[in-house]
């Protein structure tokens, strides 16, 4: 069945051109943005989700979203999303980090020419017939300093063209390297010296708890008199009741806002305010990156529905379409031996180490770890994958260690993982051969080598003679049909185990009957 998205806000025509040439169902109603009840009531249908900053998708909302699993966003924000609530439930959040980039940071510049020369205000004055020449006095922004908070996708842009424009731009961001600053040509500073020198500030940076109120009434105090302060980023960045005061009293000289506390802002106290230049967050809104981030944001639902590939995922490592192919198998055999791992452990899980050998070391193997993590965690939880397992571990001090090196033995590709609990570490390897299917080639440093299907039975015993007969015999007694086989030891005489595909569940009796068995220590019937 053709995967099924909804698309819930304004989206250009280019997604649903993209998602019906790739076989995806799309259904476009961007009402539901704006209609909580009715877009709970449909969110069941979909198993992918397109939105911009209209919808709000919250805890609720992925409760209802039984098929979801994805939910793509056409821009850079994702603040509209329950990212931990969709993780948890194992949805894929994705956003398009630089289509409108270049767009947002064009507004910023725009935004700060605005406020400088006070263009809106002079647009009204002069259309009302007054020719107010003496009222408008502008400044200059040639050689003027500009404090960027934030030098990411979009600061680092606005950077380029302010420094064509001739300011001198000082760039605070903790996560900025000296190299990178270097590179773009802006000095990098601490927020104090960025406060205490900038002509203008244009803020551009997430919200989260540390940049929540960066520029805060105290942070204002540490400005020049008759600063300029832009903010095309988020609302609640800068303390909206601080900057009224300082715009009155006219501390700040002007500021220019796209972004604000409340949206919509139908109210706002910065409304009125002297100076005070407000668009309704249009930092995006060009022809050029709403078709970038529509067309973006259906390639990489559609890639990831109709092939599993994840690109600029905010909750799951990359996969590329080139690679998912390759993966899959790989992606198979880590969940596989993660779910081995997990359904004989049976106390709480300490840490989990995954060592990578030969080929596989070369391939995308955070995706493998997530792989085996599900695979260890879905017999002890209801509901996990790839991307809810690693947030899951995490929470629960799961420490996840991986370790990667070149061939080592005779097979091409290797994975071992091994589970380290309060009692025992318990390590399980396989491989892939050439026909793509898995294999188990190693438990508990025993080689042996089957194939795994969904009715196992893994037993540990002493490896004596009669002791394969009268297993048989139990499993024939009971009606239960033997499909593979597999044996290993240690040595002759000594530990031995035995992994066999069964062709149906094997009653609860039977395996009490295997269990008495004199040398049989384990019997654990195993699902995959
Ligand atoms: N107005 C709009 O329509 C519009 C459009 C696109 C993006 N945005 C917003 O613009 C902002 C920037 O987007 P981007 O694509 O450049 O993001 P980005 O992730 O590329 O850059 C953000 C930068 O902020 C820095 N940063 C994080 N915490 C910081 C802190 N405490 N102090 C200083 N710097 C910090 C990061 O290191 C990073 O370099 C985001 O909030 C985004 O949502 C708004
Ligand atoms: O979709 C929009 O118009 C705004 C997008 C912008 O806020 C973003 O974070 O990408």
């Amino acid at each position: 069945m053709a995967p099924r998205v909804l698309i819930s806000d304004q989206l250009s025509d280019a997604a649903i051109q993209i998602f019906k040439s790739r076989g995806v169902e799309v259904d476009f109603r961007p009402e539901l943005g704006k209609d909580r009840d009715a877009l709970l009531a449909v969110i069941g249908l979909y198993d992918g989700l397109a939105i911009r900053s209209a919808t709000k998708v919250t805890e609720k909302v992925i409760a209802a979203a039984t098929n979801l699993k994805v939910i793509g966003r056409a821009g850079i924000g994702v603040d509209n999303v329950d990212i931990p609530a969709a993780t948890a439930k194992g949805i894929i959040v994705m956003n398009t980090p630089f289509g409108n980039a270049i767009t947002t940071a064009e507004h910023a510049i725009a935004m700060m020419f605005s406020v400088a020369r006070q263009i809106p205000e002079a647009n009204g004055s002069t259309q009302a017939g007054k020719w107010e020449k003496t009222r408008f006095m502008g400044v200059e922004i040639t050689g003027k300093v500009l404090g960027l908070i934030g030098c990411g996708n979009i600061g680092s842009i606005v950077a380029e063209r302010a420094i064509g424009l001739k300011m001198k731009v000082l760039a605070y961001d903790p996560f900025l390297t000296a190299e990178r600053a270097l590179d773009l040509g802006v000095e990098k500073v601490d927020l104090d010296g960025l406060l205490a020198r900038a002509d203008f500030i244009s803020l551009h940076t997430p919200l989260t708890e540390k940049t929540r109120n960066i520029i805060s009434a105290d942070a204002l105090q540490k400005t020049k008199r008759g600063v300029y302060l832009i903010n095309c980023a988020r609302g609640g960045l800068v303390d909206e009741h601080a900057l009224r005061a300082a715009l009155d009293s006219g501390h700040v000289a002007g500021a220019a806002f796209d972004v604000f506390v409340e949206e919509p802002a139908k109210e706002n106290v910065l409304f009125g305010a002297p100076n005070m230049v407000c668009t309704p967050h249009l930092g995006a809104s060009t022809t050029e990156a709403q078709e970038n981030v529509a067309l973006q944001v259906a390639e990489q639902i559609s890639d990831y529905l109709v092939a599993g590939a994840v690109s600029n995922a905010l909750n799951m490592p990359s996969i590329t379409a080139e690679e998912a192919p390759r993966l899959v198998p790989f992606v198979r055999l880590a969940e596989q031996l993660g779910s081995f791992a997990g359904q004989l452990t049976e106390t709480g899980i300490k840490a989990v180490r995954l060592e990578y050998a030969g080929a596989v070391a070369e391939m995308n193997t955070r995706a493998l770890t997530a792989a085996a993590l599900t695979g260890v965690l879905t017999p002890l939880l209801q509901t996990v994958n790839m991307v809810s397992a690693p947030s899951i571990a995490r929470d629960r001090n799961i420490q996840v260690e991986e370790v990667r090196r070149g061939q080592t033995g005779a097979y091409e590709t290797y994975i071992r993982l091994t589970v380290v609990t309060d009692r025992q570490e318990r390590s399980v390897a396989g491989t892939v051969f050439g026909d793509g299917k898995p294999r188990i080639i190693q438990v508990k440093g025993i080689n042996m080598e089957a194939g795994l299907g969904p009715h196992m039975v893994y037993i540990t015993n002493e490896d004596k003679p009669g002791f394969i007969g009268r297993f048989g015999s139990l499993l024939g007694d009971a009606g239960i049909n033997i499909a593979t086989f597999n044996l290993g030891r240690t040595e002759p005489g000594g530990d031995a185990i035995a992994l066999l595909e069964v062709d149906g569940e094997v009653p609860a009796d039977t395996l009490a009957a295997i269990s008495a068995l004199p040398m049989v220590k384990q019997v654990k019937p195993l699902r995959f």
